[in-house]
């Protein structure tokens, strides 16, 4: 089994394939009661939503990446019976189903769907109106009888980066800090064992959703052939980096995981959010992540150990030292200018997706941040994001690069 597909050795060679999911019903069940569980501030529009997402993969596909979407793969592995079967199963058990008469009679409910049609309704969750032949049954039916779902919608579905990430031909399926996100890799799972494109193709696993701590993709970001960055953030934890960095050490040519220890708060929820590679020695960031960092470099020692060496530097020393830059350009998130910053970074000014080096997909809304990209000559794509911002991401957030061309 020689043949790979993935390939990603750094976050801005030219990108060739990449997962997306096209938010569907699942923002239309978004209630205020629950909205900040489910990590959104604001409800979007779907209609709309769908318009700027639909023009974000035009954009991917017009320069030459394939796109492809997590539902209708999902919905192609699903069209096997027994996959099915055992799809439905582990997603009711990941649901807090508790009662088996209820979680049989969901299951009855869902395996009656075809492919596409049954990814879709787990993804928009399960509203309690539409399946009127349940009745509640169990106490804690009843006690919970309120409660408007049977199933949880998965509106952050569309932020595909996090639920994995493609770190050189491998990947890591990630385990979800969070409850509202963690059936999330459950797709990506299923997808990766199952699906035509990873038939008899070498694509090793560096962590997988049943390890024990969390990750997430917006903390992982591919400097180069050698060197991963990795942010110990809200979201990702100093074990699961730890556990990570022996896997991909003892399986690709990667020489260093540079862990950046970021502030535990939404407003930097991963690294991504403040940190983003846009050509061989541009990043953009946010101001304030630009002090004295803490920096922990994990290297590869003899008969399989590690190393972990510890300093505090600025990010510029830093990727000079750890990528030997003669020089960096830190691109500062508006300009460095605290109250565009802020609100430049609510809507994810630092959060680029770079489709070449150099070459960037921006939201239009973040006018200052793009012009100060476009003054350092990266070329900007921008695009329209009304409503998909409001799920708290951007474009490096919305998409899981597959391929990548390498950077000589
Ligand atoms: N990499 C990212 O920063 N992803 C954005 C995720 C936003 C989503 N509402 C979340 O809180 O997980």
């Amino acid at each position: 089994m020689s043949r790979t597909f993935l390939n990603v050795t750094s976050d801005i060679g030219k990108l060739k394939a990449v997962l997306l999911h096209r938010p569907g019903k699942e923002i239309e069940n978004l209630v205020p009661e629950y909205l900040e569980r489910l990590l959104f501030d604001d409800i979007p529009y779907l209609k709309i939503a769908v318009e700027e997402h639909d023009a974000f993969a035009r954009v991917l596909g017009d320069n030459g990446a394939a796109v492809y979407y997590i539902e209708e793969m999902l919905a192609e592995v699903l069209k096997d019976t027994r996959i099915k079967e055992c799809f439905i199963n582990d997603f009711l058990d990941e649901s807090n189903i508790i009662s088996s008469s209820l979680k049989n009679a969901l299951f009855e409910y869902l395996v009656q769907l075809e492919g596409k049609a049954l990814a879709d309704t787990l993804i928009a969750g399960v509203r309690k109106k539409e399946v009127p032949q349940i009745k509640n049954q169990s106490l804690s039916e009843l006690v919970v009888d309120k409660y408007q779902f049977y199933l949880d919608p998965m509106p952050n579905l569309y932020f595909t980066r996090d639920i994995g990430a493609v770190l050189g031909c491998g990947l890591t399926i990630n385990r979800m800090k969070t409850e509202a996100r963690k059936r999330e890799s459950l797709l990506l799972k299923y997808i990766y064992e199952h699906h035509e494109i990873f038939k008899d193709v070498y694509a090793p696993l560096w962590y997988t959703r049943d390890m024990a701590y969390p990750i997430e993709g917006g903390d992982q970001i591919v400097l180069n052939r050698e060197a991963i960055a990795i942010g110990c953030s809200e979201r990702t934890s100093p074990e699961a980096i730890e556990l990570a960095a022996r896997n991909i050490f003892k399986g690709s040519p990667f020489k260093k995981v540079l862990v950046f220890d970021i502030p535990k708060c939404r407003a930097f929820m991963h690294l991504d959010t403040v940190f983003t590679m846009v050509d061989i020695d541009k990043f953009t960031i946010h101001p304030g992540i630009e002090n004295p960092m803490n920096l922990y470099i994990i290297t590869p020692a003899a008969s399989g150990q590690i190393d972990i060496s510890y300093q505090t530097n600025t990010l510029e020393k830093i990727l000079k030292k750890e990528l030997t830059l003669n020089e960096v350009d830190l691109i500062r998130c508006g300009g460095g200018d605290p109250i565009v910053a802020a609100r430049e970074q609510w809507n994810d000014g630092s959060n680029t997706l770079a489709i070449a080096p150099g070459v960037v997909i921006t939201y239009e809304r973040n006018y200052v941040s793009n012009e100060l990209l476009e003054s350092h000559n990266i070329k900007v794509i921008s695009i329209r994001s009304s409503e998909i911002s409001r799920g708290r991401g951007g474009p490096r957030c919305m998409s899981m690069p597959l391929v990548r061309d390498d950077i000589n």
